[in-house]
């Protein structure tokens, strides 16, 4: 029983992978299923805080603007999702006035679906994206929004990403987080760094830790991975990695050790903390990849 939900489970997900492929690259296929879609909308890359369903009306009687929406992929539902920007659109803009929220502030009311994360980073690039950088002649989207073509010499622009090598590094007993000064208050992280040319995956954590606090890690386990719209969009590594116990002195002045008692603690912390509370730890939130990381090791501490 259980193989046969297997085959079925990876027959639909090739079934609806070749449909978002073909998708892709199908003018009229992306069209034609654009009419059944969810859209996310956007302001001058801002979500609007609900998921929009189809109203013809608000986006114009002819829907001309719809054409403007990009292809994110296919829903658990099998719904094909889109997201468009509706900034440049100044009646719309007045119809949606008000409903529409920076994206940081919306992460922290997230708890499900992540398309807009994703959407931002691709609505961004074809904003970005408008010219040829070889010839400087304008590029041309297809309907999926998956490409960009130089009208002139017919090269093709695909969305771009950058990997980031995300690390918890643990000392056997606690965990090691660190802040940056644009963090808001209170807020401790997992390591992070850009992942350089010619880096491999493990290379980019040890050089990124050894730079940011001094540490020499060991031991690097694969968690899982995400996409992220910050600073633009990059595609997060997440691991696992261990220190000796003997070796634990960071160099940085933000960065601490904590213990499972004061990370359990804090991940029952639902609001950030106000100017005048009690300094006391938030962590990042449930849809971020840190997160993810941070419960994985308290659920080792408590096997433990
Ligand atoms: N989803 C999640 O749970 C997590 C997300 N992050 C994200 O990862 C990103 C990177 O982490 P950081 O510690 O800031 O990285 P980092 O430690 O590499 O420092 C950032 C600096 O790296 C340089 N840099 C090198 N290559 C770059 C590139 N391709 N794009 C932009 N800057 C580049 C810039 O000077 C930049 O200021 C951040 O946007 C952060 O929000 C970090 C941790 C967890
Ligand atoms: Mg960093």
């Amino acid at each position: 029983n259980s193989f046969f939900c297997h085959c079925l489970f990876y027959r639909d997900i090739y079934y609806f992978s070749y449909i978002i492929t073909s998708t892709h690259e199908d003018d009229e296929a992306c069209a034609a299923a654009l009419k059944d879609g969810r859209i996310f909308l956007f302001h001058h890359l801002s979500p609007l805080l609900q998921l929009w369903t189809r109203n013809y009306s608000s986006l114009g009687s002819d829907g001309s603007l719809l054409k403007e929406s990009v292809l994110i992929g296919c829903s658990e539902q099998n719904q094909a999702q889109f997201c468009l920007d509706v900034g440049k659109n100044a009646a719309l803009e007045e119809n949606f006035k008000g409903n529409f929220i920076d994206l940081r502030k919306a992460f922290f009311l997230l708890d499900g679906p992540e398309a807009p994360l994703v959407s931002q980073a691709l609505l961004r690039w074809h904003q970005t994206s408008r010219f040829c950088s070889a010839t400087g002649q304008p590029t041309q989207r297809n309907q999926a929004g998956s490409q960009r073509v130089c009208s002139s010499s017919s090269t093709i622009y695909y969305p771009k990403m950058s990997t980031v090598a995300v690390v918890l590094v643990s000392d056997g007993k606690r965990c090691l987080l660190g802040r940056q000064s644009s963090f808001p208050r209170g807020l401790y992280s997992v390591l992070a760094g850009f992942c350089d040319m010619g880096e491999t995956l493990e290379e980019a954590l040890c050089r990124e830790v050894a730079e940011e606090v001094g540490l020499e890690i060991q031991s690097i386990s694969y968690s899982s991975s995400q996409h992220w719209p910050f600073p633009h969009s990059s595609f997060m590594l997440g691991c696992h990695a261990s220190v000796s116990p003997a070796h634990t002195q960071v160099k940085l002045e933000d960065a601490r050790w904590f213990t499972v008692e004061e990370i359990t603690h804090a991940l029952q912390v639902k609001t950030p903390p106000r100017r005048g509370d009690p300094p006391s730890l938030w962590l990042p939130p449930k849809p971020a990849l840190a997160n993810r990381l941070i419960r994985e090791w308290v659920e080792r501490q408590d096997r433990t």
